[in-house]
């Protein structure tokens, strides 16, 4: 399976610090090519992967003035787009952009929909909703007008995030400086509860933080951190008593969330989008109706399991099962396909359509050295085979046929057959199917080397 990742460029992938789309697709991928996945990852080119790296832009334009963000979003989803061919699946992680390119292309495509930034994206999606696959972080976050293959919950690499089994002395705010997220809530939970308030995170919102944290900020009771890095990260949130949550819209996922739980801290959130499907009420912390409530809840927190809130995240958030569940909304994905595919990079080589008429359909396969398609029956098709260059050995119905480069042969409808390649270079053929219906999925498979059924 051939796989191709567009990430955004906004960030690194994965990111220094804050881009939590760039870290999830940084593990998927990851997760993907340990598993023996071929994947490219289209992204910026200091971006770190184990896999094939693609890119147009050396850097993230966040993290450079010199790039306009428009133009290198432009020539970055061109630049995957144009090589969409190479792969069997390709997997957007670049919001709505790409789907316009989408009809461009005969790859099958899936959609990861990391959150609506605004109601008016919508047109997009509903527009590409017959040509992409689409997947929700949350089903809260599933938009009623469109259709989903799935949800797909993010996953965290759980070894770098260490269970820490003490309560902690503090509260902690982790994430972006921003209305959404409700910083200032956490401000006056923690106030009210009266426990020193730790608040870490990018300033998104310049405005908001200098007129109305920046204020609340004494460095004894409220203290801001600024952004963290993962060793300290990790010590500010296995080391509290709880994370405060107080988010003001419905947020898709709630990365800090998890990784918090990982630590062993509980959360306090406000109840609002995923969070009921995130957090475990009651046992990995408390979904909230607000402030009064938020503060009541932290007298509860040592009623609480630290290890239940690993253990939650580890059955529910790893990465090992978003990328196990990845794996099978693409196998989901490419047995739908099937039929109208056009082209395939199978364990033998590669197969293209070049042409596809209601009564006939003309292919070019290669076939690598060494290698052998499955030894197979047709039921609604026979087949012509012309070699074009390299050896070849074809078996029908148990008898064994050397061919070469002009050389040709016929396979009835429902004879056994087999095309082998016992030669040192590629063999190419090109297939001529007549009948009456020619789908991959007319494929008896009757042996194979690869165990495909
Ligand atoms: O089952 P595998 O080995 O992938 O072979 C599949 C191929 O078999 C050949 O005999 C032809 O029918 C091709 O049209 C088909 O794509």
């Amino acid at each position: 399976m051939k796989i191709a990742l567009l990430s955004p460029i906004a960030w690194r992938t994965p990111p220094r610090h804050y881009g939590p789309w760039e870290r999830v697709v940084s593990l998927l991928c990851e997760g993907l090519v340990e598993k023996g996945v071929d994947v490219t990852l289209f992204a910026t080119g200091d971006s770190q992967t184990a896999g094939k790296l693609e890119y147009v832009s050396k850097r993230s334009y966040e993290e450079d003035d010199s790039l306009d963000p428009k133009v290198w979003e432009a020539l970055h989803i061109a630049h995957f787009f144009e090589q969409a061919e190479e792969y069997d699946l390709i997997h957007n992680h670049f919001d709505f952009l790409p789907l316009t390119y989408s009809r461009l292309v005969d790859t099958p495509m899936v959609t990861t929909i990391h959150g609506f930034s605004s109601q008016q994206i919508l047109p997009v999606y509903k527009e590409y909703s017959d040509r992409s696959y689409y997947v929700s972080i949350s089903d809260a976050d599933r938009d009623p007008q469109l259709p989903y293959l799935a949800t797909v919950y993010h996953g965290i690499d759980l070894e770098s995030f260490e269970f820490a089994p003490e309560r902690g002395d503090y509260l902690l705010y982790f994430g972006r400086i921003h209305p959404d997220k409700g910083t200032c809530e956490a401000i006056e939970i923690a106030r009210r509860f009266q426990m020193r308030l730790v608040i870490a995170g990018i300033i998104q919102d310049e405005e908001y933080y200098r007129e109305q944290v920046a204020p609340e900020l004494d460095q004894q009771r409220v203290v801001y951190v600024g952004h963290v890095g993962p060793e300290r990260r990790n010590l500010m949130l296995g080391g509290a008593y709880a994370l405060l949550h107080p988010i003001n819209f419905a947020e898709p996922f709630g990365l800090s969330v998890v990784e918090s739980m990982a630590c062993g801290t509980p959360v306090v959130a406000f109840d609002k989008g995923s969070m009921p499907e995130v957090i475990r009420d009651q046992e990995t912390g408390f979904l909230v109706k607000g402030i009064d409530q938020a503060v009541e809840a932290l007298g509860k927190i040592p009623e609480l399991d630290r290890g239940a809130c690993r253990r939650w995240v580890e059955n529910r958030f790893s990465r090992e099962r978003m990328v196990n569940d990845y794996l099978d909304v693409y196998k989901m994905i490419l047995e739908k396909e099937k039929p109208g595919m056009r082209y395939a990079n199978t364990p033998w080589g590669r197969w293209e359509v070049l042409l596809d008429a209601p009564d006939h359909k003309v292919k070019r396969i290669t076939v690598n050295p060494g290698k052998r398609l499955s030894y197979q029956k047709h039921f609604k098709r026979q087949e012509h085979w012309f070699m074009v260059s390299g050896q070849a050995l074809v078996t029908l119905d148990g008898e064994g046929i050397p061919l070469t480069a002009g050389q040709s042969v016929d396979i009835p409808q429902e004879a056994a057959h087999r095309m082998a390649n016992p030669g040192e270079t590629p063999l190419i053929f090109i297939e001529t199917q007549t009948g009456s219906y020619f789908g991959e999925d007319d494929i008896v498979r009757l042996e194979d080397d690869y165990g495909r059924k």
